[in-house]
């Protein structure tokens, strides 16, 4: 069975050791002995808390961030010959299971001399599995804000289960996490889910809020559910975490599994998210409209909001992307209005150079500024998200006020502000295709038996996430990574930052989701050239 010799750590030379020992201390953990411990008594709900981190170490510095599998907690648990091996779809593909030991590189860009670094389990069918397809009864849930998707990934899920594995108990939880116990099931089969990948929006529907762990798990355990995929954020992997510690601590059979949504693509470790594609995409719609009024007046300014909490990277894409925009502001790289190397000085020379510009502003941007010129206090929304206020409506205020002070500089403003649009809108080709795989991945891991994980691509691969590495820190553009320079040289906009804000944003950024080599993605510390 692939798990057990999978979680012992391998021997390892001297060098190696000192590797790992270095990892280990690095993620807080005591690297006490080379075995993991032994797994937990089967069925009996444990008193213990659930073990956070399984590493797995190997030669050269090679880490394995596993997930965990229900034979962690219910060792005699019988498995199963993977029904797909008899599929006839899949019986002439060469290589269709994955190999038990196969795992994804966290980083790809390395040096000669880089340890092997962080692994995750690479998604995939397994040779065998740990449920019979009449023995499941499965249950798909969306949280969080809506996001182009959503529907792809439930059809998926629903069809997949069907066709590759036969199963056919699957319900929708309506509603997000409080419809666990506040309201009825939704049956879905693949007839019902046929044509839902064509609507924007989530057919389950979805809320903020609510998330009762006991209460949920009560009804999971009540409903006799053995899988449950959670489509949703951060905060929703959060909730899909405790989900899980409480469902191992009950010693049920029942496999946990997040598939991360964001629209903002704040969610870390994952090369991008479903609906991210189809957002940007969308925005240049808005883009391209901001452009043509502004271009269409004497001294023609365009204003246009994107979605981006705390991190900008539609705002950033889009501006790339359109390459009509003469300003990029994104929560990630405060700016300023008045004075020298300002925004309202640049919007003045520009009016004069072109005769008109347009802004792309991401929600999230000016924050600060608007709640010092305000003197407001923050208030939360359901799930303890920061309720922003409007930057698009403020900066368009703020730009008015300015020129109406020159006489002779009297300006047209227009404010897009599509946001809900581009949210609302069904995914395009791409994402349909990404939802797909992102659903096969899920199914594969949890009839394989594993859980407690966020399946998305790392690097171009599909992998298992424990989901601690998920939630503990969000994505976010980092200002002194080439990408955010290509647009600062698209669009030529000023950077706003002196060279301390510079020195600390390096500092502050974590590990970028594309991994860089050591001092290739800092603009303050340039390395001569080889
Ligand atoms: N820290 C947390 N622990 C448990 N549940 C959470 C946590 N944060 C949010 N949730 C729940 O997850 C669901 C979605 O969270 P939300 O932040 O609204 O959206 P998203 O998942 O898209 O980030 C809500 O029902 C919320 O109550
Ligand atoms: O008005 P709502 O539904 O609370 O949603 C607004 C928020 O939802 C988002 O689109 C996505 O946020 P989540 O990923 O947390 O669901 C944010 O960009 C935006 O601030
Ligand atoms: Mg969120």
């Amino acid at each position: 069975m692939e798990v057990a010799t999978t979680v012992v750590v391998a021997p390892a030379p001297a060098a190696d050791d000192k590797a790992l020992q270095q990892k280990l201390f690095e993620l807080k953990l005591k690297p006490s002995s080379t075995k993991l411990p032994a797994p937990a008594p089967a069925k009996k709900a444990s008193a213990k808390p659930a073990a956070k981190k399984k590493l797995a170490g190997g030669s050269g510095g090679y880490v394995l961030e596993d997930v965990p599998h229900l034979t962690d907690y219910l060792p005699n648990l019988q498995s199963f010959p993977n029904p797909l091996q008899n599929h006839p779809a899949y019986s002439v593909v060469k290589q269709y299971f994955v190999n038990a030991g196969d795992t994804v590189a966290k980083k790809i860009v390395v040096h000669k001399s880089s340890a092997r670094g962080t692994h995750f389990r690479r998604a995939g069918p397994r040779q065998r599995v740990y449920f019979q397809p009449d023995e499941v009864s499965a249950a798909i849930v969306t949280c969080g804000g809506l996001c182009p998707g959503l529907n792809t990934v439930v059809r998926e899920l629903v069809c997949g289960l069907h066709d590759m594995y036969g199963v056919t108990s699957v319900v929708g939880i309506e509603g997000g996490y409080k419809g666990f116990y506040a309201r009825n099931t939704v049956e879905l089969t693949p007839r019902s889910v046929n044509d839902i990948h064509k609507r924007g929006g989530t057919v389950l529907g979805t809320s903020r809020g609510g998330q009762d762990t006991a209460k949920i798990v009560d009804s999971i355990q009540d409903r006799g559910i053995n899988q449950v995929y959670i489509i949703g954020g951060d905060g929703t992997q959060k909730g899909a975490a405790t989900i899980h510690e409480e469902i191992q601590r009950r010693g049920l059979k029942c496999a946990v599994v997040g598939v991360p949504k964001t629209i903002d693509n704040d969610i870390a470790v994952i090369d991008k998210s479903f609906g991210f594609d189809t957002a940007v995409e969308e925005a240049q719609r808005a883009i391209n409209a901001a452009h043509v009024e502004a271009e269409s007046a004497e001294n023609g300014v365009g204003v246009v909001k994107l979605m981006g909490r705390n991190s900008g990277f539609i705002a950033m894409y889009a501006t790339l992307a359109s390459r009509d925009v003469d300003c990029c502001l994104i929560p990630e790289s405060p700016f300023y209005l008045d004075g020298k190397g300002g925004l309202l000085e640049f919007a003045e020379k520009r009016l004069r150079d072109n005769g008109h510009m347009v802004i792309v502003v991401a929600e999230g941007a000016g924050q600060d500024l608007i709640a010092k010129s305000m003197n407001l206090a923050d208030t939360h929304d359901a799930s303890g998200n920061k309720l922003l206020l409007d930057v698009g409506l403020w900066l368009c205020q703020k730009i008015k006020e300015h020129f109406k002070k020159k006489a002779n500089s009297p300006i047209t403003l227009k404010y897009i502000d599509p946001t809900y649009m581009i949210r609302a809108v069904p995914s395009n080709a791409s994402d349909n295709v990404y939802c797909s795989l992102l659903a096969h991945s899920a199914i594969h891991g949890a009839m394989a038996g594993y859980t407690g994980f966020t399946v998305a691509p790392v690097n171009g691969r599909h992998a298992y996430i424990p989901f601690y590495r998920i939630t503990e820190r969000q994505n976010k553009v980092v200002i002194t990574d080439r990408m955010w320079a290509r647009v600062l040289c698209s669009t030529n906009q000023p950077c706003f930052l002196s060279h301390e804000d510079v020195e600390k944003a390096g500092q502050d950024d974590e590990e970028p989701n594309v991994p860089l080599v050591e001092g290739e993605n800092s603009l303050v510390k340039v390395s001569p050239l080889q």
